[in-house]
Order: structure tokens, then C-alpha cells, then sequence
């Protein structure tokens, strides 16, 4: 297996890191000892190295085509690498602790074999983004269990993959309780045609590990997740470690990285199984700021559910509208108020079409506006004649109005006692 990139913008990026065999990733650096750490990701090119890491199958013939005709000129990328990737691939690259090779490598952009997989027909193949290990791997098989599943290296892969057949479902995060929103979700949600067809919720207990037998004051660097880093940086300042903060593509890829290039500097923030999985020590567990962080993921899937009014649902919406000055969002809101329908969830993001308003009637010049569009989750079945007359409503006011599905909510009982350091524990709600 191997795995694929998101944003057409990243693409042309990725394309060309991929073809050298390493592997872009954001990157966010600062000082847990210092009161510099703001939380939000400053951006600097990252990537590293990965043998036999796009072996099986790819998506995107794009990419296919670029790697076979214009191999040698990819080579020629490899000084894109950072400079931390640079000094890391110097340490030694293997300490015999690592079971790494036998997992199955992430789907990504330059996959090329379309076959679908051994198992296709007899298991549900479920893509999340990843590696074995990540918190995403544990949602899938929370949700999906017994499921296979297919790691994928950017959410727009495991999009994808389910578009393609590669995978039936996909697992995605799409908020944090401490981190916030995973807004790159929402914007992909909109990008592609898969429907919401349940939700999980949970709760993430996370590691600091390191290679065996190192020590705290070894340790110069913390890298993760960029979510995975928010939700410990409190955590993280009181252990009183000296140490940069650096964002990782996944919490299991950061943990292989660590162990791979045999790094005693470097701790990992990820679960207890990526510390198996990848033969690394915790040095601390349960270090999220709260014990009651939890992660909500969608299960996406090609054809939407029946929606039924036997079991408390929720239907997830995206509207926009493009008149001027009109109190749209208010009327929306309203058309749910007025049939007592509870909303549990609503967020903007920029409008991808039409970024900008324009407004004439400024004293002076011309006023501009950012656009957006809404997505809202409303705790109602679409079988509901209220949820279907408020729809009916909002359309009135939207010029576009799209329902991502309607699905079985999470109403598992959540647990009181925090349930240890694993992939973490969760609940789940989907009948598809
Ligand atoms: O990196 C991982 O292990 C993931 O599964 C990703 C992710 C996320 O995107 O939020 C999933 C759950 C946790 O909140 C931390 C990270």
C-alpha cells in the first residue's frame, strides 16, 4: 500500500516531493519553556525520507505519469528535504527494534495499481489518515470492527480511495474538544460527493515516547500531530522539557520516524500502540491538558443511509447564500428554533467561489466582505417532516443548500474514568 495528498495546490508541492521518495508535511516549531508557543502552526516545508514507500497502488494517473517519464528529474529534488530531515537521516537508521516493514504502508498520490485488495469482498475496507497506530486507525476499528483497514497519508487520499473503490468507508476527524475544529474536513467534505453515515466520538489518551533507555534531559525536540501538540501543550510546559515543538503528517508516522532513524533527541506524541508497533518506550502517559479530550470523526461512505426516525439522528448541512445585506444566517437559524429542532454544531469556512463581497454603499470607496459557507448539524432525521420543512424553509434563503447526511447519532454513554493510553476508546454510531 502506499498513500496520496490533499489541495490541488498542495498537489504540484507533493507531487514533486513524493517523487524523491520523501514526504512533505507542515511543520511548527517553538519552545515549550519559552511563552512563545502560540498554538497555531507556523508553515515550513518539511518532508523525510521512506523506503519502499510507494509500493502497491495509486489513485492518480497524473501522478503516475510524472514518476515514470520524468524520474530522473525528481531525483534531482531531493535538497528540498529540510534541514532537520537532513541531520536526522545522518543518525543510524535502524536499531533492530522496529517492526515496521510488515505494516501496511499508507495509501498515497502516486499510487498506481488500481487492483482492489486480497481481502475486497469479504471485510469492509475502512481508509483513515495515517499510520497503524494513529488515533484515526483507532476510530476505524471502533467504528468498522474487524474492518480493513487502509492507511492513507492526507485526508483527501482516504476521500478518495472510497471515491475510487480502494476502500467502502472512510473514518475522518473533523473536531477536538481541545484542538477545535479540523477544518481541512470540512473543506474536503464540500470538495467530494461521500456521505456522513455515522459519527464516533473518542477519547484520545496520549503518550511521550522515545526510543528505549532515553532520557528527559536527552530530549531537544517533541514532534506530532499538530492536533496531538495542542492537546498537551500545557501538559508539555509543566514536564519542564527544553525542547521544539514539530507538527508531523500523523502521530504513528512521527512515532516510525523516531524509531527508524534511531533519534535519542527526539520524543514522539503518540498512542500506547503506535509505542508497540514501532518499539518505543512511554516515557509519560495521559499527558492530554484535559482527561476528557475527545475526538469526533465522521464514517463517510459512497451512498448515503436511509434515514429512520427510530433512534435519535443528525443531519449535517452546508449552505451559502449570495444576496447582500440580508440577515440570512438569522432566518436559518430560525427555520430550525421555530420546530424545536436543536442545532449541535455550526462553523464557516471561506467560500471557495466567491471569496469576496463587494458592498457599494460604503461612505467612501467600496466595503469588502469575506464570504463563507455554513455547515451545520442539526439533531434531527431527514425522514423528520420538521427537518424536511426547515429545509424546505432554508432554501429560500441560500442560494445553495447541500445535506451531507443524515445519520445515527453518537449516544453511546460516555465513560466517567478515563480508560487508559491505547488508540483511545470510543463509542460509535452509524447503522450502514
Ligand atoms: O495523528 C493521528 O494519530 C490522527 O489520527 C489524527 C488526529 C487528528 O487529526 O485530530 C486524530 C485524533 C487526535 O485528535 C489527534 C490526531
Amino acid at each position: 500500500m502506499a498513500m496520496l495528498p490533499s489541495s490541488p495546490a498542495l498537489a504540484d508541492t507533493c507531487q514533486r516531493i513524493y517523487l524523491t521518495r520523501s514526504r512533505p508535511s507542515t511543520m511548527r516549531t517553538c519552545c515549550t519553556n519559552q511563552s512563545t508557543y502560540t498554538g497555531k502552526p507556523g508553515i515550513f516545508p518539511s518532508g523525510f525520507a521512506r523506503n519502499d514507500w510507494q509500493t502497491s497502488c495509486a489513485i492518480l494517473s497524473g501522478n503516475h505519469r510524472l514518476q515514470s517519464q520524468d524520474s530522473n528529474k525528481h531525483l534531482e529534488l531531493l535538497p528540498v528535504m529540510p534541514s532537520s530531515s537532513n541531520r536526522d537521516k545522518s543518525s543510524s537508521p535502524s536499531l533492530g527494534l522496529v517492526p515496521v516493514s510488515n505494516l501496511p504502508r499508507p495509501l498515497s498520490n502516486t499510487i498506481s495499481d488500481l487492483s482492489p485488495s486480497p481481502t475486497h469482498g469479504s471485510q469492509l475496507r475502512v481508509a483513515y489518515q495515517g499510520m497503524p497506530g494513529a488515533y484515526s486507525e483507532g476510530a476505524a476499528t471502533t467504528a468498522y470492527p474487524n474492518c480493513d483497514g487502509v492507511p492513507c497519508d492526507q485526508f483527501d487520499v482516504a476521500f478518495r480511495a472510497v471515491e475510487l473503490w480502494l476502500a467502502d468507508r472512510a473514518v475522518l476527524p473533523v473536531e477536538n474538544s481541545l484542538g477545535g475544529s479540523i477544518h481541512r474536513n470540512y473543506d474536503l467534505l464540500l470538495r467530494h460527493r461521500l456521505h456522513i453515515v455515522g459519527e464516533i466520538q473518542t477519547s484520545v489518551h496520549l503518550c511521550l515516547l522515545t526510543l528505549p533507555g532515553v532520557r528527559k534531559d536527552c530530549l531537544t525536540r517533541v514532534i506530532s500531530h499538530p492536533q496531538a501538540l495542542a492537546q498537551c501543550e500545557h501538559t508539555l510546559t509543566a514536564l519542564g522539557l527544553n525542547v521544539v515543538l514539530e507538527s508531523f503528517d500523523d502521530t504513528a508516522a512521527a512515532a516510525e520516524y523516531v524509531a527508524t532513524n534511531g533519534l535519542r533527541d527526539t520524543a514522539v506524541i503518540a498512542s500506547a500502540r503506535s509505542a508497540e508497533l514501532y518499539g518505543l518506550q512511554i516515557m509519560e502517559q495521559d499527558i492530554e491538558d484535559d482527561p476528557r479530550n475527545v475526538t469526533r470523526f465522521l464514517m463517510l461512505a459512497r451512498e448515503p443511509m436511509i434515514p429512520r426516525m427510530d433512534r435519535p439522528f443528525k443531519t449535517s448541512i452546508v449552505f451559502a447564500h449570495d444576496k447582500l445585506g440580508t440577515s440570512m444566517l438569522f432566518k436559518v437559524l430560525s427555520a430550525f428554533a421555530f420546530r424545536d429542532i436543536s442545532l449541535s454544531k455550526i462553523e464557516s469556512r471561506p467560500h471557495r467561489y466567491s471569496p469576496i463581497r463587494l458592498v457599494d454603499d460604503a461612505n467612501v470607496g467600496t466595503a469588502k466582505h469575506f464570504e463563507y459557507m455554513f455547515y451545520l448539524d442539526f439533531q434531527a432525521s431527514m425522514a423528520d417532516v420538521r427537518a424536511q420543512n426547515a429545509l424546505k424553509e432554508i432554501q429560500e434563503y441560500t442560494s445553495f443548500l447541500r445535506v451531507l447526511g443524515s445519520y445515527p447519532m453518537d449516544m453511546t454513554p460516555w465513560p466517567t474514568t478515563s480508560s487508559g493510553s491505547g488508540s483511545g476508546s470510543g463509542s460509535v454510531s452509524s447503522s450502514n
